[in-house]
This record gives C-alpha cells, sequence and structure tokens, in this order.
C-alpha cells in the first residue's frame, strides 16, 4: 500500500493496483456536539483483512459501525461523508439499510446467538430474506457452518440450544450466521475479546480462511491479534486515522512517533 496520504484530502489509498472493496470519503460522525470521527477518508482491500487499532474511545467502534449503517440506530448520532460500496454512497437516506447489512454483515464483541436452535439461527434470518424452500436452508447452514469452522462440531446437534454452545462456539456460529447471508465485507468489533486463548485462536483462524472469500475489517486491542491475522493496520487516535499501512510496517517500523509509542506500549 503506498499510504499517500494527501494533507488536502486526507485520504490514504490502497495500492493502485488494488482492488477497493470499500471506502469513506470525509466521513464524519458526531453524537450531539462531539465529533467522534474527523472525517476518516479510507480505502479497504478486497480480499484482505484490516485492522484498526487504537487506544480506548479514539473511535475505532463508532467508525466500523458506520460502514454498515449500524449507527443509524444509536440516539443522537450523525454520520456525514461517503461510504462507496460497488460505486455507490451507501451513506444516503434513499439506500435500504437492510441491503446495506445483507452486503456489510457484522459480528460484535460478546457472541449473542439467538435463544433458538443452531439451525434456526442462521436459518431465521434466510427466512426473513425470503427463503423458505428446506432443502436451500439446510444447504447454506452447512456451508456457513463449514465455512465458520463449526460443522464438525455440530453437525450431529443442529436441534440444540445454540447458548449450550462454548463461547468460541457461539461466536463462530454468529460468523456463521453473519456469512449465510453471503455478505462481501464482514465487519468484527472486537470478536474475541471474550474468548480464552484457544477459542480466540479458532477464531483468528477462521477469519484466515474466510479472507479467501470476504473482505474482513476488525477493530482489535490486542495487537498481537492484529500482527497475527491483518494484512493492513489502521491506527486510530482522538477521531483521526494517524497511520495506515501494511501489517508489518506498522508493528516494526511505523512512520509516525504516535503510532510508534502506540505499538510499543509507550503511549500516554
Ligand atoms: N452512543 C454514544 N453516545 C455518545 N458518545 C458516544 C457513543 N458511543 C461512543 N461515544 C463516544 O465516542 C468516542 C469514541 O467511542 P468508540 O466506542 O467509537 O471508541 P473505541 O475506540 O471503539 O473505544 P473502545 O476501544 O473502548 O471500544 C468516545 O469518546 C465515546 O465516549
Amino acid at each position: 500500500m503506498g499510504n499517500e496520504k494527501t494533507l488536502e484530502t486526507n485520504i490514504i489509498r490502497m495500492r493502485p493496483e488494488a482492488e477497493v472493496a470499500l471506502k469513506t470519503n470525509n466521513l464524519h460522525v458526531h453524537y450531539g456536539d462531539f465529533e467522534a470521527i474527523k472525517g476518516v477518508s479510507m480505502e479497504f482491500e478486497k480480499n484482505k483483512i484490516t485492522s484498526l487499532i487504537g487506544p480506548s474511545g479514539c473511535g475505532k467502534s463508532t467508525y466500523l459501525r458506520s460502514l454498515n449503517r449500524m449507527n443509524d440506530a444509536v440516539p443522537g448520532a450523525k454520520v456525514t461523508g461517503e461510504i462507496i460500496y460497488q460505486g455507490i454512497d451507501v451513506n444516503v437516506p434513499e439506500v435500504d439499510v437492510f441491503e446495506v447489512r445483507k452486503n456489510i454483515g457484522m459480528v460484535f464483541q460478546r457472541p449473542n446467538p439467538f435463544s433458538k436452535s443452531i439451525y434456526e439461527n442462521i436459518a431465521f434470518a434466510l427466512r426473513r430474506h425470503g427463503m423458505k424452500d428446506k432443502s436451500a436452508l439446510d444447504e447454506i447452514v452447512e456451508t456457513s457452518l463449514k465455512q465458520a469452522a463449526l460443522w464438525d462440531q455440530v453437525k450431529d446437534q443442529l436441534n440444540k440450544s445454540a447458548l449450550a454452545l462454548s463461547g468460541g462456539q457461539q461466536q463462530r456460529l454468529c460468523i456463521a450466521r453473519a456469512i449465510a447471508l453471503k455478505p462481501d465485507i464482514l465487519l468484527l468489533d472486537e470478536p474475541a475479546s471474550a474468548l480464552d486463548p484457544i477459542s480466540t485462536s479458532q477464531v483468528e483462524e477462521t477469519l484466515l480462511e474466510l479472507k479467501e472469500k470476504y473482505t474482513i475489517i476488525i477493530v482489535t486491542h490486542n495487537m498481537q491479534q492484529a500482527s497475527r491475522i491483518s494484512d493492513y493496520t489502521a491506527f486510530f487516535y482522538l477521531g483521526n486515522v494517524i497511520e495506515y499501512d501494511e501489517t508489518r510496517k506498522i508493528f516494526t517500523r511505523p512512520k509516525i512517533q504516535q503510532t510508534e509509542d502506540y505499538v510499543s506500549g509507550h503511549f500516554g
């Protein structure tokens, strides 16, 4: 990634030849009078994992939630600027948010399966999107669970309550639920922070496999995790992107002192 940051526009560009799955132009988010995101312009490369890192309260989750219009539901939140997906600005009222979220799926910090069976956790959303055919539903349930690396563990107990699964399995079920709708892009907000180290590493392995098919953007506080799984890393601070580059560069030779201080644990 060239990481050309122009002073005029604050656009941080991907490699010119890279295929861009999603980008924001001059994105601002306000909560009432407070400006949480201050004009962020970034491009996300297709079939790569991009990590958003930075200290607590710097706006990572706010930015992530804006990308599939989840901030629409947050009282007092106002998102301005462009979010360009497949050539159109999806941050305009005329665009159907459900369509946006079908294409740009989200997985949250705490596993939040519905209080239903493993099967229904996935089939429910598909039915809501109009799919009624049982064999088609069965097939998508199986493929999604396979892609989320959960099928082998649950294939004989699809009618068991999802709440009986372990935390790591529940999170992989939530990933399966998100990919069942066949999104292009997966947004994950600290998806492993509530998990033990073994479940964390299983979720990380799952994400590495999923990037073959999806573009992944993940908020993480865990810098080892960012360096293990992501191709690109963006360092957020006080509502701005301070530096955005290939992950190995961010962690070994960042260009900006604040990034260096943060990744080396000397931030303060
Ligand atoms: N619903 C809200 N209403 C008002 N202010 C909010 C709301 N959500 C977040 N904020 C504020 O916006 C700023 C950015 O918060 P955000 O949660 O996006 O940061 P973050 O970098 O993801 O933090 P963390 O790493 O702790 O999750 C913070 O000052 C926070 O207090």
